[in-house]
């Protein structure tokens, strides 16, 4: 479990993360989520005690990272999967890193097998693709066998199949009970990953919720109708009491309730009926209408 209570860092009279409090629970995948500049990274980096807030702490199952013994087998990362020696070879950067926390050196090849790199150990660094790079950091964050795992942006320079592989992998880590928290700015991503949903803007929390009540709470969803007899529809439906509007010919909106009803509806009116789909919103959606006022870097001009 990671607490986060009261978190306030600043730099200079930019405040990066503002009073920020919340929990991230195991057994579950949190997505961390926030436009730019957010504070996202800046909140993971004081989890780590690789800066120092100016009030608050974070606690790593009940102490501050500093406290921790042998940190890497208590919380794996991976923050930026360039912060590696390009010199070194990949096996030999996860061996240091393992003799510093006494992990085993047969973890090693164990890892580097698990993220699909064994086949590259030897080579150095500074020839990995980003995508690699980005495997070696998970490597590493998987090194300690960790109950706690944070991603920053783990997506980054993956290609397709790697996005899948992180999205099992990640799944896989929730289930066998860690606490893994995560940032994307991927939505669709974080929407078939996360379960959890913890969402901040200008250093402030905006949401700490689950992602379906998150998609709910700031979406509309309803049911699409589409019906040769619009008017007997749009009657029928509005009899039974349910807000409903007619959007285009033949198509009607009906909120608050589920194909089901209408289909009933429809059948007790003897109406035809060519669709009758439920139509929910995207996380990316739900996201762009919760953060549209804490967006701080937008492209100008003309509207792609
Ligand atoms: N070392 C630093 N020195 C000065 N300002 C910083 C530093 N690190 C972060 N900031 C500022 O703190 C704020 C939060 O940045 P942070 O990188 O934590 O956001 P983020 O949510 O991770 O953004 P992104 O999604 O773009 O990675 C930004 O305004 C950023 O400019």
């Amino acid at each position: 479990m990671i607490e986060v209570r009261n978190l306030t860092k600043r730099y200079g009279g930019t405040v990066a993360v503002d009073r920020l409090s919340f929990t991230v629970r195991p057994g579950q995948v949190t997505g961390f989520l926030g436009p730019n500049g957010a504070g996202k990274s800046t909140t993971m980096r004081m989890m780590l005690g690789l800066d120092r807030p100016a009030e608050g702490r974070v606690l790593i199952d009940g102490r501050p990272y500093e406290r921790l013994t042998e940190p890497l087998r208590r919380v794996g990362a991976l923050l930026e999967a360039t912060a590696v020696h390009r010199g070194r070879r990949a096996q030999d950067h996860l061996r240091w890193l393992a003799r510093s926390n006494r992990i085993p050196e047969t973890r090693v090849r164990e890892v580097l097998a698990m993220v699909g790199l064994e086949g590259v150990a030897r080579k150095r660094v500074r020839g990995f693709s980003l995508g690699m790079s980005q495997r070696l950091g998970i490597a590493a964050a998987l090194l300690g066998d960790p109950p706690i795992l944070l991603f920053d942006e783990p997506l980054n320079g993956l290609d397709p199949e790697g996005i899948v592989w992180i999205r099992n992998l990640l799944k896989a880590l929730a289930a066998e009970g860690r606490t893994v928290l995560v940032s994307s700015h991927l939505m669709g991503e974080m929407a078939l990953t996360a379960e959890h949903l913890v969402v901040i803007g200008r250093g402030r929390l905006l949401a700490d919720t689950t992602v379906a009540e998150f998609v709910t709470a700031h979406t509309r969803s309803f049911v699409r109708v589409r019906t040769p007899e619009p008017e007997r529809m749009r009657n029928a439906i509005a009899a039974a009491g349910i807000t409903v509007t007619q959007v285009a010919d033949g198509t009607l909106e009906a909120d608050g309730t589920e194909p089901a009803t209408i289909g009933e509806i429809a059948a007790a009116k003897g109406l035809i009926v060519h669709e009758v789909a439920m139509q929910t919103a995207s996380l990316e959606e739900a996201f762009m209408r919760l953060t549209g006022d804490v967006v701080d870097y937008r492209a100008g001009g003309p509207q792609w």
